[in-house]
């Protein structure tokens, strides 16, 4: 299942006729798309916004119509700007003799009469296109339809008044029973809370070439991926096949960070976790997370830190200075393991990004919205999700952009995950998930896949807590983590 904000959406139209299908064609295939939730109806009202969304709605009136369904069409806007698509059907609904009323304020109680007698009343006024509140005779339109008592609402791609990639609620939404969505899941979908006003979502599919992949659109990270990649234990398995991960993480001064980070690599499973890090860290860690074992750092890292090792993870809490920045570079060009980088470690690769093209080892970097912002220099949320991919080709590394439903890319294949909640929005909530991943990788994972599997199983078990928690405490997930994969190789082999 993929996933696109209303800018991909737009790009998306546009390769579509850079491929050579008219707008035309494209309605049509859109409303063949739609109908089959509509046939079963007899009276229905469809209502026509001035865009592609009411040439939709118009093109299906006329199917509808055709197929001696009682149809009547409700169409506003400016008739001077009107798209091409919507005035191409327009003169065909007049050619098919379909009801059809060009609306003002005035025609609101015909609009309402109609509404009430209906079966189905469907919303094509304003789709992924809407950037603003709707207004004037939208806006009373969207009232009346929510007023609408025991009728069925069918929203064409996205409820009208719906911010496309936030779900947040421009003003007024209609609230409908059903989306039918084309392409590809509205971002604003990934926000439970607009379900309110989707209803249930079906996502149909236009009978066209398929650039989802092609365009950078994201796919949903599915429970079945998870389960089947997650591997179950072997009955000769001991520590040594589970990864030796090595941590370069907390300072004196963010202890926390690097103990969060350890504890969940071997909550995970990791085999050995050696933190290598300052004196008040190892002296916490010996109590706190006695299974770790520790290396003391000093000015700069010995060669011999490197060897033997399955996975590192560098920077939780490691702070900001001329050591740490060492520390960083070293570990990029001496690593001969696949490299998670984390926290104070991305504010410092931020300074140095062609490192990252010579490291010869996989690299996953697990920004969250301001770090990445440092990493890629922009400064537009929505922009960075488009963007994402491109950063992660350019560089040859794994971005893990932490936010609501994290993306995970490598920048050929673009992930987002379903799990996890607002809950969890706590301090040391990263440093958990790094030491997550960390883990996966040195248990021998792709390093793709073990990112979407900490990802995952990171949100999976705030999810547990956060259904009936107002916030997430870390290390309280952390505790999670055994028991959450547990359930999933035990589903895997029932
Ligand atoms: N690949 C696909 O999925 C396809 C989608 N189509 C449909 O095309 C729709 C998008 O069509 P459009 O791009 O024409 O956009 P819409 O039909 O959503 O909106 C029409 C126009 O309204 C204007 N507008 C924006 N905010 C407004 C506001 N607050 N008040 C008044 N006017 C406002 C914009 O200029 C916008 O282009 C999709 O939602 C979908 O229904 C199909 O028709 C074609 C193929
Ligand atoms: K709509």
């Amino acid at each position: 299942m993929y996933v696109a904000t209303s800018k991909q959406m737009k790009a998306y139209d546009e390769a579509l006729l850079k491929a050579g299908y008219s707008i035309e064609e494209l309605v049509d295939k859109a409303s063949n798309a739609i109908l089959p939730h509509c046939k079963d109806y007899n009276n229905i009202v469809i209502v026509c916004g001035p865009g592609n969304n009411g040439a939709d709605g118009l093109s299906l009136g006329i199917k509808l119509h055709l197929r001696a369904r009682n149809v009547k069409l409700y169409c506003f806007g400016n008739p001077d700007k009107l798209s091409r698509a919507n005035n191409y059907y327009i003169d065909q609904a007049q050619e098919m003799e379909v009801p059809i009323t060009f609306m003002d304020e005035e025609d609101i109680p015909l609009f309402i009469r109609d509404a009430r007698k209906a079966d189905v009343v469907v919303d094509a006024m304003f789709g992924f296109g809407l950037n603003s509140g709707v207004r004037g005779i939208a806006k009373r339109l969207v009232n009346e339809i929510n007023g609408l008592y025991d009728i069925n609402i069918i929203a064409i791609d996205i409820p009208t008044g719906l911010d496309p990639n936030t779900g947040i609620p421009y003003g007024e939404v209609v609230c409908a029973n059903k989306t039918v969505t084309l392409t590809a899941i509205k971002q604003a979908f990934l926000n439970e809370e607009c379900h309110m006003y989707t209803g249930e979502i079906a996502i149909e599919l236009l009978d066209v070439k398929d650039l989802r992949h092609e365009l950078g659109l994201a796919k949903l990270v599915s429970p079945s991926w998870v389960k089947h990649h997650l591997k179950s234990r072997s009955y000769y398995g001991h520590k040594g096949v589970y990864g030796k991960v090595l941590h370069i993480t907390g300072c004196d001064y963010y202890r926390g960070a690097s103990l969060l980070a350890s504890r969940a690599a071997v909550y995970s499973g990791s085999g050995i976790v050696c933190v290598c890090s300052s004196e008040k860290v190892i002296d916490a860690l010996s109590t706190a997370i006695p299974e770790c074992t520790s290396l003391l750092r000093g000015n700069s890292l010995d060669l011999n830190v490197y060897e033997n090792r399955d996975a590192i993870l560098i920077g939780s809490g490691l702070g900001l200075n001329e050591q740490s920045e060492r520390y960083v570079i070293d570990t990029i060009k001496n690593t001969k393991c696949p490299l998670v980088i984390d926290g104070d470690g991305l504010t410092i690769v931020s300074n140095h990004l062609d490192l990252l093209k010579i490291c010869s080892m996989p690299v996953i970097l697990t920004p969250h919205y301001g770090e990445f912002k440092r990493l890629c220099s922009c400064n537009d949320e929505l922009e960075m999700v488009e963007k994402v991919h491109r950063f992660a080709l350019e560089y040859g590394v794994i971005v893990v952009l932490k936010g609501p439903n994290t993306i995970i890319t490598d920048g050929k294949e673009i992930y987002r995950n379903i799990t996890a909640n607002k809950a969890m929005a706590t301090a040391g909530m990263g440093d958990v998930l790094a030491g997550m991943i960390s883990s996966f990788v040195g248990q021998g994972y792709l390093p793709k896949d073990a990112a979407i599997l900490g990802t995952y199983l990171h949100g999976s078990c705030g999810d547990v807590i956060g259904d009936n928690s107002y916030t997430v405490i870390p290390s309280k997930l952390i505790n999670l983590i055994p028991k959450v994969m547990h359930e999933i190789v035990k589903e895997k082999k029932g």
